[in-house]
């Protein structure tokens, strides 16, 4: 088995951040490897100020260099926007690997707007991340008010494989301020950088389309 940690986002564009809570998940949860998966589409933002999606995975590709991070545009192929089905599909496509779902805990907080969020929970463990500003417990109620009976002590972190979901733990690494947010109101056109590059997808070989290499609206 090859465990696999997953980290779903925009990745508007990648940063700092995200390279390390993911290179620390991948040592709390003892990983073979993370991939972060740079989403077409969160059904939740607007497409304005969304970069296009080749930009986006450029961007996590050049920050998850040199690491066991893997950029991947791999919904773009599956045709998923919706994390429920991304994951469905990624179990059957990948029988030999066991998969462990990472969010920021702003992410637990709108976690019950999400498409069957309990069936979320239900396919794979999750792993959530402590973020300046978010305290899971005052702001992700909704959520913990199901989830809460399922949470596992920090300290067994790394036995994840044994559990059986819903399960849920949370990570504290040293807290990381940095934003997709800050970064675009600094350089509202970061993606310039990246345009025009002729792009395959880092795991499924795929061409990534650039039907809209523009820019944000
Ligand atoms: N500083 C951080 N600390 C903890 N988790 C983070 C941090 N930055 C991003 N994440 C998590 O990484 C995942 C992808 O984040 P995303 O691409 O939306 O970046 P973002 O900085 O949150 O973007 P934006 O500011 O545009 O909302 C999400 O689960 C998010 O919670
Ligand atoms: O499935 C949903 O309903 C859903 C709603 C909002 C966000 N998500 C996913 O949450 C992940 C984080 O998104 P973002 O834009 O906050 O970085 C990304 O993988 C999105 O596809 C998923």
């Amino acid at each position: 088995m090859i465990t696999t940690g997953l980290l779903g986002g925009s990745f508007n564009p990648a940063h700092g951040a995200h390279r390390a809570i993911s290179l620390n998940a991948i040592a709390a949860l003892d990983l073979d490897e993370l991939w972060w998966l740079v989403s077409p589409g969160n059904p939740l933002k607007p497409q304005a100020g969304m970069a296009p999606l080749p930009a986006r995975l450029a961007s996590a590709r050049a920050m998850a260099r040199r690491s066991p991070i893997r950029a991947t545009a791999i919904e773009a192929e599956l045709g998923t926007r919706y994390t429920v089905d991304t994951l469905k599909k990624l179990i059957r496509r990948y029988p030999n690997r066991r998969f462990i779902w990472i969010m920021g805990a702003d992410n637990l907080a709108q976690l019950p707007r999400w498409r069957d969020w309990r069936g979320i929970a239900r396919l794979m463990p999750i792993a959530v991340v402590a973020r300046p500003g978010y305290n899971g417990r005052t702001h992700a109620a909704q959520a913990m008010g199901w989830l809460r009976r399922f949470v596992r002590p920090a300290d067994q972190k790394a036995h994840w494989t044994d559990w059986r979901p819903p399960a849920l733990v949370f990570l504290r690494f040293s807290p990381d301020v940095r934003s997709a947010t800050a970064i675009r109101q600094a350089n509202p056109r970061w993606y310039e950088r990246y345009a025009g590059r002729a792009l395959r997808d880092p795991l499924t070989h795929s061409p990534i389309g650039d039907s809209e290499r523009k820019g944000p609206a």
